[in-house]
């Protein structure tokens, strides 16, 4: 792949869904995957309360089995078991771990770690701390920042980028320090500007709060309120 399709020369690099993944996993020591709405939302509030999470690729039956064979609860997409939506998981218990399969976020998780860099999971609730974390990971080596979009319900799957996630990635981007390549520091920039405020009125909120989960939203929106720094580790994230 060319250079600047990895974003070479910056520090701080920015990219969207599994291909970003492949552009910046070749350099980056660090992969931070951003899904607001929900998968890394769900984990910041899972591990925050000593709780880990096994990420699942969407549609992975297999992978789901041997999550049940091993004993695991494998969470739903909705639900108010412990599963996708945030708000299932406020009350988690310290020491349970959880399979979660997720369109985005946890199959973001599982192509992330094939590329050798150290993989974090972060969102505007633990935008400083992941940020601080990451930095730690990488040393004098670049981080890039995955922001994973969501899906057009269309053939062929197409990604649809997404407000919730670019506000994401630039509270984290903002946390970094300088040596940010354009496409980072845009969504720095868009996240200065805006903060959270038009989080609760973007697509992906919209659909959840219809679905019955305005406290997913709510939980998605609270900035910087978490020092819990998913990392993950043999296959879990804690
Ligand atoms: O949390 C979500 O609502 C989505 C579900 S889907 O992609 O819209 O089916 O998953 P996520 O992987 O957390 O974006």
């Amino acid at each position: 792949m060319d250079a600047w399709f990895r974003q070479d020369g910056y520090q701080v690099r920015l990219e969207w869904g599994p291909d970003g993944v492949t552009a910046l996993g070749a350099d980056c020591a660090v992969l931070v995957i951003v899904d607001v709405l929900s998968f890394t939302t769900s984990v910041d509030i899972a591990v925050g309360r000593g709780a880990r999470i096994m990420p699942l690729r969407w549609k992975d039956e297999a992978a789901a089995a041997n999550a049940r064979r091993a004993g695991l609860p494998v969470g739903e997409t909705f639900g108010k078991e412990l599963s996708l939506r945030p708000s299932s998981l406020t009350a988690i218990e310290a020491g349970t771990t959880l399979a979660l399969p997720s369109a985005n976020g946890a199959t973001l998780c599982d192509l992330a770690s094939k590329t050798g860099a150290h993989v974090l999971t972060g969102c505007l609730r633990n935008a400083d701390a992941v940020a601080a974390r990451a930095r730690e990971l990488a040393g004098d080596r670049p981080v890039g920042i995955i922001a994973g979009g969501e899906r057009w319900l269309l053939p062929g799957d197409p990604l649809r980028p997404c407000w919730e996630d670019l506000l994401g990635a630039g509270a984290i981007v903002s946390a970094l320090p300088d040596g940010r390549s354009p496409e980072a520091e845009m969504a720095a920039r868009t996240y200065r500007a805006t903060g959270a405020s038009l989080l609760h009125e973007c697509v992906g909120a919209k659909e959840l709060i219809a679905a019955g989960y305005p406290d997913d939203v709510r939980l998605a929106t609270e900035v910087n309120v978490s020092t819990a720094t998913p990392l993950l580790r043999d296959g879990f994230l804690s």
